[in-house]
């Protein structure tokens, strides 16, 4: 009877989590109709977003679209939406690097695009969609990397930030040109700057549409580390490496300690305690906790 209560209990818990992550921050009460700006991000075609989810439990996501410095075009934002709702639902997952093809992360918005969706309406609407699958990013319960070659402009610093943390590669960029549009940054990247460096910090860089190299980014703490290759391939070898410090061990640990983390950072002290509860009854007594205990690894 208690084992079936608390199997009971386990999988409601596991399925509020769930739940929580997949709360979109936008809806029809804020004037939000996605089916109506996926329609017309579908005209904007071009690029593409690939995913890779590899044994190891890592996946890789690359912006496809090297003719535009992997700018975001229409099908591009509708397929890193698509691609985060797979990863959501990838149990395996431990660990995920994004990264931009040609040696290059991302220029933002496709301008070609963004002109024909200048009207309110459009611009609303794309804004809180990117926000929403920015947002399902941020959240997913895999230790996530910018791994930022060549330049991350606009909307691509932006997606940086929705990222766990961003390393640079010798001569790479990031730089929230926003202001010489005329704009904010809309797809959150001013709210996650802001927690990332602090206010002060945040509002040097997006006031002056200031240029962030590897040096100016580390002593921000807007990045980790650099790394030594600013060859395309190679680095990227780098990032896994660096990644895999962190996601070495059983997924649902791993998987778990984000979500520790996650509840941490969005949460009331209290919810985050209650998630916190709630995570741990996931990992208490589970395979990896079990084979610890008669494994009684030293941690010297
Ligand atoms: C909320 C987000 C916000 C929004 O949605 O409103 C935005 O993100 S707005 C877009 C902000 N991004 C930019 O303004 C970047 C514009 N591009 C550049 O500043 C440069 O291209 C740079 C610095 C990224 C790279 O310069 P570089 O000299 O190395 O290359 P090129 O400029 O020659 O670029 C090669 C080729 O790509 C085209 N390109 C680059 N970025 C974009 C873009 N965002 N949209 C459309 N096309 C882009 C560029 O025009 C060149 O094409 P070509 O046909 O050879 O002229």
């Amino acid at each position: 009877m208690a084992v079936s209560l608390w199997k009971k209990i386990f999988q409601t818990t596991k399925e509020r989590i769930l739940q929580q992550r997949r709360v979109s921050l936008y809806n029809v009460a804020h004037g939000y109709e996605e089916e109506l700006i996926k329609k017309k991000l579908q005209q904007f075609a071009g690029g593409s977003i690939n995913l890779s989810k590899e044994d190891n439990g890592i996946g890789i996501l690359t912006l496809n679209n090297p003719q535009l410095m992997n700018a975001f075009t229409g099908t591009m934002m509708l397929e890193l939406q698509e691609k985060v709702a797979e990863l959501e639902n990838w149990k395996d997952g431990k660990g995920l690097i994004i990264c931009g093809a040609g040696n290059t992360f991302c220029s933002g918005s496709d301008l070609n695009a963004v002109k024909a969706i200048s009207n309110c309406q459009d611009g609303m609407n794309m804004c809180m969609f990117m926000q929403n699958t920015l947002t399902r990013l941020m959240r997913l319960p895999l230790i996530s990397v910018a791994l930022i070659q060549g330049k991350a402009i606009g909307g691509g610093a932006e997606l940086t930030t929705a990222c766990d943390f961003r390393l640079m590669t010798p001569g790479s960029e990031i730089r929230f040109v926003h202001k010489h549009m005329g704009l904010v940054p809309g797809w959150g990247g001013a709210a996650r700057l802001v927690q990332i460096v602090g206010s002060g910090a945040a509002l040097r860089l997006l006031s002056g549409a200031l240029k962030v190299d590897p040096e100016r980014a580390l002593r921000l703490g807007l990045s980790e580390e650099t790394l030594l290759s600013s060859e395309e391939s190679a680095s990227l070898e780098e990032a896994r490496a660096w990644l895999s410090q962190y996601t070495e061990g059983p997924a649902s640990v791993i998987r778990a300690v984000k979500q520790v983390v996650t509840a941490g950072r969005e949460l009331p002290l209290e919810d985050a305690l209650r998630t916190e509860k709630d995570v741990f009854g996931t990992v208490w007594g589970g395979p990896a906790n079990l084979q610890a205990l008669v494994r009684r690894p030293k941690h010297k």
